[in-house]
């Protein structure tokens, strides 16, 4: 594809529910626009100098959102790909923030895709610990009105590869420019 960075003037927000794919795809739509990367939880993470867990564990979740609104207005300075932390549309703050200054895609996937994908790093999402799938249940219901209140777009994740997303996303982008 021919690429237009006319139609890219704001940064690219991912958001939905953790699982959904959006650090994954964060890196591979920033290289395939040759833009920057940013990853909230990642920023997070190194600046804590230990995991997201450990910080909940640590020093709980509210001082965790504290930290993330701090990354997200870090991260909406610049044009670039930011993956948020699922919890990222809890704080009105942040959406507005989003609302304002980025294109939001929201990410989606059927909880039993989540619950399968998230299998492996369980330890690592610490507000589905004890029962996933009933925890996964209660996020959703309570987020979804959140996520649909900051997006531009909505992308169903389920069945499709990070890099068949990747066009899918850059298709929307196009599209809305
Ligand atoms: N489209 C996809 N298809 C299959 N597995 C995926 C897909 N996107 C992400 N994954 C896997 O799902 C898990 C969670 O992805 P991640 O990017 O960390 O999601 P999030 O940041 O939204 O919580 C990772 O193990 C990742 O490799
Ligand atoms: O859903 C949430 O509130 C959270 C999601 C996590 O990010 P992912 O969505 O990347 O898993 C991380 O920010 C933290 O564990 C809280
Ligand atoms: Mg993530």
């Amino acid at each position: 594809m021919v690429w237009d960075p006319n139609w890219l003037d704001r940064p690219v927000a991912l958001v939905g529910l953790s699982g959904c794919g959006k650090s994954t795809l964060a890196r591979l739509l920033a290289r395939a626009l040759s833009w920057p990367w940013y990853d909230t939880d990642a920023a997070i993470a190194a600046a804590a100098g230990m995991s997201v867990a450990d910080l909940f564990q640590t020093y709980g979740e509210a001082e965790f959102r504290v930290r993330e609104t701090a990354a997200l207005t870090e991260a909406l300075r610049e044009a670039q790909v930011i993956a948020t932390g699922g919890g990222i549309v809890l704080q009105p703050e942040n959406r507005r923030m989003l609302r304002e200054y980025a294109t939001v895609i929201w990410l989606d996937a059927a909880d039993a895709t989540i619950l399968t994908r998230l299998a492996a790093d369980a330890e690592q999402r610490p507000l589905l610990h004890g029962d996933a799938a009933a925890r996964l249940a209660e996020l959703r219901a309570r987020r979804t009105p959140l996520y649909a209140e900051v997006a531009d777009v909505i992308i169903a994740t389920d069945g499709k590869t990070p890099l068949e997303l990747v066009q899918q996303v850059i298709a929307a982008l196009r599209q809305g420019r």
